[in-house]
């Protein structure tokens, strides 16, 4: 008879584990800043025996319109829940929206109005389906946060607030330094962290997802939990992406983001720039690439990296003609900083309209006469096309909508149909 602790899994070396199931791995190992409680091992413990799916929440509250790479680094870990069978719970914070999250705020964030709040909404699920399982039955909620914040009543909201002392409150850094630097705080921000944690109470989440920033309102889901007799979620934080600059989060506010529904040449040209000591962390955090896999040239990763999240977002198709626009356009100069290309609106343009007059009205040529010289010269190129005749003319914006102008090497216009 075989020995009984041969079998045993204690007796298994870690390394050597053969029932280390990939997709609990992936979870619990790929892009995660902490886990708590008890770490990864805890969390993946509890994936591992569970007998039922588990319910997986992330919140985002819709602030602004666009969601971008950094937002996508917790969204992908959702799918990766989804993908292991778990309920991914997309919270919508659009009660939590109008109090604004004073995470990581130097001052009171403005406040939004419902109207806005709606809007942003609105697109951020078409954003969202990009990266999520849509489409499986029982592997999606979809909850907002007004379904259960916006009937609490004054005894309910003071009830909640006497879980929480102020000396804790404090404990917030931003709150912290807020007060010691005589900033005001106001007393509605402390509702953020209570609200965010009654969320995990009316949810009955047994794991919730956020960026390190998010540790604080995490915890509280925690606490107000054991308070309602729940089971309390474990909390998985995720890094924080750092944007184009090379060393500030990834964030709208700061421009330094690359949206999620951006076309695949800004796409591809932000992300082919991105700064070499963030390139591993890119590739960690948002695709499956093995880093063992990487290529050692470091050109050669930047555009793995541009081709593969171009491709994730759009096409392979795509990402190859983003890759081939990009190098005859000769991206330099203007977009060496944070990638973006300036854009130039042509809805107020008079058509049939003369290349030299856009050139003129758009700022890339000093007058007519100067466009005519530049085209003559052979220095103007739209989509990375060459133009050589003065004369040649549009008839209407859809001919040149997405397109790029440029003139030389280094200046270079997108054009784009916004009313301004
Ligand atoms: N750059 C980033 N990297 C990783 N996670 C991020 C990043 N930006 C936001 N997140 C996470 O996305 C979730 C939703 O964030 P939230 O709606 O509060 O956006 P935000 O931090 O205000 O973004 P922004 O500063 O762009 O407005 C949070 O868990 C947050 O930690």
């Amino acid at each position: 008879m075989e020995p009984i602790l041969s079998t045993s899994p204690t007796s298994v070396p870690q390394a050597v584990a053969p029932n280390r199931d990939p997709l609990i791995a992936e979870i619990t190992e790929r892009g995660v800043a902490e886990i708590f409680p008890g770490g990864a091992a805890a969390l993946a413990k509890r994936l591992a025996e569970t007998d039922r799916p588990l319910r997986i929440k992330l919140g985002i509250d819709p602030t602004r319109p666009d969601l971008h790479l950094g937002h996508s680094v917790a969204l992908r870990k959702l799918r990766q829940f989804q993908d292991a069978g778990h309920v991914a719970i997309l919270l919508i914070g659009d009660f939590t929206a109008l109090v604004g999250d004073p995470t990581g705020q130097s001052e009171a964030r403005p406040r939004l109005t419902p109207a806005e709040v709606e809007e942003n909404a609105r697109t951020y699920l078409d954003q969202a389906r990009q990266i999520l399982d849509f489409d499986t039955p029982g592997r999606l909620e979809l909850r907002r946060n007004s379904e259960w914040l916006a009937g609490l009543t004054l005894t309910e909201m003071i009830e909640l607030q006497a879980q929480m002392t102020l000396g804790q409150m404090l404990a917030k850094e931003d709150f912290a330094q807020r007060y010691q630097s005589g900033t005001p705080v106001y007393l509605h921000e402390f509702l953020y962290p209570l609200l965010q944690g009654y969320d995990s109470v009316a949810l009955e989440a047994d794991v919730e997802l956020g960026g390190t920033d998010q540790r604080f309102n995490l915890l509280t889901g925690r606490d107000l939990q054991i308070w309602k007799g729940q089971t309390p979620q474990f909390c998985l934080t995720v890094p924080l992406l750092e944007g184009l600059d090379g060393y500030q989060k990834m964030s709208k506010s700061k421009n330094n983001y690359v949206g999620l529904t951006e076309d695949p040449l800004t796409m591809y040209s932000k992300l082919e720039k991105v700064p070499d000591h963030l390139v591993e962390r890119y590739f960690e955090l948002l695709t499956r690439i093995p880093l063992t896999e990487l290529p050692d040239n470091p050109r050669e990763r930047q555009i793995l990296l541009a081709k593969t999240i171009v491709a994730q977002f759009h096409s392979a198709a795509a990402a190859e003609e983003a890759q081939r626009t990009a190098q005859s356009l000769v991206l330099q100069g203007s977009t060496q900083e944070t990638g973006s290309i300036p854009e130039f609106s042509i809805v107020h343009l008079q058509y049939p309209a003369k290349l030299n007059y856009i050139l003129r009205e758009s700022g890339l040529c000093k007058s007519a006469a100067d466009a005519r010289r530049q085209i003559q010269g052979g220095a103007v190129r739209l989509d990375g096309q060459k133009i050589e005749d003065p004369e040649t003319e549009f008839l209407s914006s859809a001919e040149l909508e997405g397109k790029i102008l440029q003139v030389g090497k280094k200046s270079f216009r997108r054009l784009v149909v916004v009313a301004n």
